[in-house]
This record gives C-alpha cells, structure tokens and sequence, in this order.
C-alpha cells in the first residue's frame, strides 16, 4: 500500500497544528478532512468547553475514543485532526493506526504557550490540579508511541510544513 492510499492521522498537543496542518495538508493532497474535535461537538450538540464544563473529563476522554472508532477509514481517504487527549484512548489509536499514517506535530513547550494564552478555558481534558508541563511530558511519550513520523518544525510558516509533510508521508 502506498502513503496516499492511507489516511493521514495527525497527532499532538492543543495548539501544535493539527487542525490547521490538516485543512491545508487536504486541500494540497486532494484527500476529505474531518476534525474528530468536530464530530464530537455534533454528536453530543455542545462545544468541548460546555462539555468540560458540565462533565469530568473523563467523559470528554470516553465520547472521543467512540468517535474516534466511528471514523470511517475506509475510501475516500483522509486527512484526520485529532484533538490533543486522543492519544489515552489505545483502542482508537490503534484502530486509526491499522488504516492510516500518523503524524505526531512535536512543537516545545515555549512556543505552545505563544500559541495558547488560555490554558485554563481552551477545553483541555486534563486533570483539574495537572500543570502544562507535566501534560506535555505525560502526552510526549504517548504521541511518540503511535506515531509514525514526527514533524518538529515550530519555526516554520503552516505552508512550509505542509510542503515538509508531504516529504516525509512520500518517504514512508
Ligand atoms: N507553523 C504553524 N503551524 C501550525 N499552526 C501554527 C503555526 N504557526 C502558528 N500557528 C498557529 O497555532 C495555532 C494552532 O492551532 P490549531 O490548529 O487549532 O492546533 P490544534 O488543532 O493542534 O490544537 C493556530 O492559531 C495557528 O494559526
Ligand atoms: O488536548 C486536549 O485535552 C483537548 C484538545 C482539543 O483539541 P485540539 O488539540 O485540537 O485543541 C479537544 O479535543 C478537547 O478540547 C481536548
Ligand atoms: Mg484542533
């Protein structure tokens, strides 16, 4: 099987580019795109935030690992956005994985935080008391377990990455 007759899975922290990236990375590669973050807010008829609001993120965790088992992998191909926390599910990832190359978006923590000034209201589903750092460390080592390539690329314009995406997914 060649790269394009894969989906394309992008993995990473809130922030690192996956909903961007993937929209662009579509578009260049003439693939669909959907944003599991989306089919979330569809299927329960709020936003992540209402979600985390009204739920203990566990229940953000559980809704998305049955969203992410409900993709439909099969033709047309795909770009995929997930959302940061869909690494802890190991059945969707590893759903996911069968039909697709994943993508991990690695991006250090210092422009992270140029790029989310609100951690506290951005809907991240993470323990109440749990700091950026020690998210990103304890998610770092999961992104890295189901990824198949890593783009470390934070200096470079999203059109740049796009082309270097498309380098690396022909290389695979
Ligand atoms: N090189 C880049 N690649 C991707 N996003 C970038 C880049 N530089 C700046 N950004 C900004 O970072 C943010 C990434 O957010 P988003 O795509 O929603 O990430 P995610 O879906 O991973 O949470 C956007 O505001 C985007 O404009
Ligand atoms: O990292 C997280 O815990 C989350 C990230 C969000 O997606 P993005 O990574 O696209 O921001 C979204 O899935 C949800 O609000 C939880
Ligand atoms: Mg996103």
């Amino acid at each position: 099987m060649t790269t394009y007759q894969k989906n394309i899975v992008l993995v990473g922290m809130p922030g690192s580019g996956k909903s961007t990236l993937g929209v662009l990375l579509a578009k260049e590669l003439g693939l669909e795109f959907v944003d599991t973050d989306l089919l979330i807010q569809v299927r329960e008829g709020q936003t992540l935030q209402e979600i985390l609001d009204q739920n203990d993120y566990l229940f953000l965790r559980a809704v998305e690992e049955s969203v992410l088992l409900e993709v439909d992998c099969a033709e047309p191909k795909k770009v995929i956005a997930t959302g940061g926390s869909a690494v802890y599910s190991d059945s969707g990832m590893r759903y996911l994985k069968q039909h697709s190359v994943v993508i991990y978006l690695n991006v250090g923590i210092e422009e992270l935080r140029r790029r989310i000034h609100n951690y506290d209201a951005r809907g991240i589903a993470r323990r109440p008391d749990q700091s950026f750092e020690s998210l990103l460390e304890e998610r770092d080592a999961l992104y890295k377990k189901y990824a198949d390539i890593t783009l470390t690329a934070e200096t470079l314009m999203p059109s740049e990455c796009v082309d270097r995406l498309i380098q690396l997914i022909s290389n695979v």
